[in-house]
């Protein structure tokens, strides 16, 4: 009996040693004989992935990769198995690489791990069948025949602008993503969520942000999605999870009790794959990812568009001017403006392409490996590297538009640089270095689904705001909210990105009182 507890100790001591040499041996392994050991980069990212989660806890992964590229180089480590390159070849390389796929670290996204969205899809085939899905919802064509619903709900945020105008600063960051949600409520389920003028469903934009946030800490932490732990952590959310998702089921089952041929909307597209038969079928229970994903796609992405090219306006009074100048000469009145003249706004489309460069709304690294089936089928190679297998690669879209390579004076908001002229070769390689360096939608066949959505939604949105508004910074402190490094929009990372203000003084012209009436102004 008397020799029980030394004997314990003896074995609690075996164990502690034991564990310690395992992990001696693990980080001596990472250092020294890993493939990626003489890639530079933190000494914590090349020990553990928990460097990146912390970062992603705190939102400012994307700056942090921008700064470990200023110290580092072109490529570093950022994990034990990861590595982020800032070029525009490894993001040609990469994402326009058809042997490439989403690694296992996108299903921390998964809350049934037999469900997958268009964006989850690992397996190419997979992929391409319910893109080519998707993708029909947000043609050109499509966006032609949504153009009047998106309209309606354009002219009820310009309204809502009018409604504060004794000259009250506005926070436009939930107004724009109140708009955002209303969009592509309609647009994917035909759903009138009325966030703009209702407060009952105001909750979805914040909870998708949190979710957005947990997800993001999963995808840079795999031991999380290995050991589905996920599941575990959301229990914690439990009631703000069932909320959003209680309302999409209603979205989607007041949808199908329509015709499916009622509207052009994404259910319309999904509702023939949903019947068919075949293998390209889609599972009823799939469409409740699609909708799922599209909404999250879709809704704060172009509000942060519109926050930031808000910001970068009222603070650079010679765009302003500009852009405020080619809205009024190019229309005649309001109620012309449109898509199909939009078009033709060349300064707009710089302005919103500034923006979505210096504030990307997807500001991270958005992670790719060689798909498992083609090893061995030849090197992966990027930017002049060969990839080991089981790597995972990708281009921080942040780090690559303050690249100065590509962007000179990176933090300065200059439309005009993406309206270089001229046939000097010089000036046509500096065009081309800027457009292939542009990442905010991604590229290649998993690049963003809904660019058409997004530029028609954010061009819509400013014209008419600068045809119906004048604004301005608010004064004060107000007026600081929102401020980043360096005076640039400040984006917290949270996969998409969330952010705070602008506030803003808004101004109706005559022009508002004419379309809407003076009692809207003071409504
Ligand atoms: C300014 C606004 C937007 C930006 C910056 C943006 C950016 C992106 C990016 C970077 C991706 C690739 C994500 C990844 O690889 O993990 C993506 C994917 C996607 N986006 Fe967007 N997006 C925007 C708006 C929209 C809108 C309005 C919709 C829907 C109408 C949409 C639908 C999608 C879909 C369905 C995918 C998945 C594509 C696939 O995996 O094949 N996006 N988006």
């Amino acid at each position: 009996m008397t020799n029980l507890p030394i004997l314990s100790t003896g074995s609690a001591a075996y164990v502690l040693y034991s564990l310690l040499y395992i992990a001696v041996l693990g980080l001596s392994y990472q250092l020294l004989l890993h493939p990626l050991r003489n890639y530079p980069g933190p000494l914590v990212a090349k020990l553990t992935n928990g460097y990146a989660g912390y970062f992603a806890i705190k939102r400012n992964l994307h700056l942090q990769i921008w700064r470990n590229h200023l110290k580092y180089g072109p490529v570093f480590r950022l994990g034990p198995d990861r590595l982020v390159f800032n070029s525009a070849t490894a993001l040609r390389d990469i994402y326009q690489n058809e042997r490439v796929t989403k690694p296992p670290t996108y299903l921390a996204t998964q809350s049934n791990p037999n469900a997958h969205s268009t964006w989850n899809s690992l397996d190419r085939d997979m992929h391409r069948r319910k893109r080519k899905l998707v993708g029909r919802a947000t043609t050109e064509a499509s966006m032609r025949s949504f153009e009047t619903a998106m309209t309606e709900q354009v002219d009820i945020f310009i309204r809502g602008l009018a409604r504060n105008h004794n000259q009250q600063p506005i926070n436009v960051k939930n107004r724009c993503s109140y708009l955002s949600f209303d969009i592509i409520g309609l647009l994917s389920f035909g759903y009138a969520l009325n966030l703009q003028t209702d407060e009952q469903n105001q909750f979805l934009a914040e909870q998708l942000a949190h979710g957005n946030h947990r997800m993001n800490v999963y995808m840079q932490i795999p031991v999380i999605p290995r050991y589905k732990l996920q599941t575990w952590i959301n229990l914690l959310f439990r009631q703000e999870r069932e909320k959003t998702a209680r309302l999409i089921e209603t979205m989607i089952r007041n949808r199908m009790a329509d015709d499916a041929n009622a509207r052009r909307d994404l259910f319309s597209f999904l509702a023939d794959a949903v019947n068919a038969k075949d293998d390209d079928g889609l599972r009823l229970g799939d469409l409740w990812y699609e909708a799922f994903f599209f909404i999250i796609a879709g809704g704060d992405t172009t509000a942060t568009a519109l926050s930031a090219t808000l910001f970068y306006l009222s603070r650079n009074p010679e765009c302003y001017s500009k852009l405020a100048t080619e809205i009024r000469t190019t229309f005649r009145k309001g109620t012309e403006i449109s898509g199909k003249g939009l078009a033709g706004c060349q300064y707009l489309r710089a302005c919103i392409d500034e923006s979505l460069r210096m504030s990307p709304p997807t500001p991270g690294t958005l992670w790719r490996h060689l798909a498992p089936e083609e090893e061995g089928r030849g090197p992966f190679v990027v930017d002049g590297h060969v990839i080991p297998n089981g790597t995972m690669v990708g281009v921080n879209a942040y780090s690559l538009h303050h690249n100065e390579e590509y962007f000179p004076n990176p933090f300065k908001y200059d439309p005009d640089r993406w309206l270089i002229t001229g046939n000097s070769d010089s000036k046509a390689a500096q065009r081309k270095a800027m457009h292939d360096a542009f990442a905010a939608f991604s590229i290649g066949s998993r690049g963003c689904a809904g660019k058409p959505t997004a530029y028609l939604e954010l061009s819509l949105s400013l014209a008419k705001i600068l045809w119906y508004h004048d604004f301005e910074t608010a004064p004060g402190k107000l007026g600081q909210v929102g401020v980043g490094q360096q005076g640039e929009f400040q984006l917290y990372d949270i996969f998409t990105s969330t952010h705070d203000g602008p506030y803003l003084v808004f101004k109706p012209r005559d022009t508002f009182a004419e379309d809407f009436g003076n009692a809207a102004a003071h409504g």
